[in-house]
């Protein structure tokens, strides 16, 4: 990954309309200087994986959002993969349901993978992050699918709301599972050239 010496002049494009991942730039001190969500066809293909597909989608994402020469813009994708099913966001209630009941009492994993793009430079990263879902109840579902905090959220879930009641462990990072790895996030934009965590003189 060749880095790009810092460019104060730079300007942060959010490549994403997800309102976690504006706050967790903003946990690294950044503020972006537009968000431009990107509109992609989102389909897995016949037999991907689920580790390519994200990285495929992340790609994808940061060659669809426009930008000029002093922009650098940062997409990312979060899926949920239990063995080789993906799990994306739900289409509704019943589908969320559906995902909750295949995760309850396992463990699934949670791939994020994060694509920063400089003019035709592009920097890549992906992290894979373990969860554990407790044994869940039907009511306890019921209860979860009501808050209608599963809406948008790969999976049908999101960790960092109710159901946090759900997962008793995680291996890997939190933010990345949330959709924004931070230590990553951070190295890819300093790479591309964006000052972060700079110290002014
Ligand atoms: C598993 C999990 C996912 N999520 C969210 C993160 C992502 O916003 C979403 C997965 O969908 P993504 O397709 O990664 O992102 P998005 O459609 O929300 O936004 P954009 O494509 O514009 O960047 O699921 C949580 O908030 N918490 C969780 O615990």
């Amino acid at each position: 990954m060749t880095a790009l010496p810092p460019d104060p002049n730079l300007k942060l494009i959010l490549g994403s309309g997800s309102p976690r991942r504006r706050e967790l730039i903003g946990q690294l001190g950044l503020v972006a200087h537009d968000v431009r969500a990107p509109d992609i066809d989102e389909d897995v293909r016949a037999g991907e994986k689920p580790r390519d597909y994200v990285n495929r989608i992340a790609l994808e994402k940061a060659r669809t959002v426009s930008i000029a020469d002093d922009e650098v813009v940062l997409c990312a994708d979060t899926t949920v993969a239990l063995g080789r099913r993906i799990m994306g966001k739900p289409e509704d209630a019943s589908q969320a349901g559906q995902f909750l009941r295949a995760m309850s009492g396992r463990r699934h994993q949670v791939i994020t993978a994060l694509a920063v793009r400089r003019e035709e430079r592009m920097w890549q990263r992906d992290v894979v992050s373990q969860v554990k879902m407790k044994a869940l109840s039907d009511r306890e579902i019921g209860w979860y699918l009501a808050t209608g905090d599963w809406q948008g959220k790969a999976g049908g879930y999101g960790i960092q709301g109710p159901a946090s009641a759900f997962i008793p462990w995680i291996g890997g990072s939190f933010h990345a599972v949330m959709g924004l790895p931070l230590p990553e996030t951070a190295a890819l934009l300093t790479a591309a050239g964006l000052p972060v965590m700079e110290i002014a003189p």
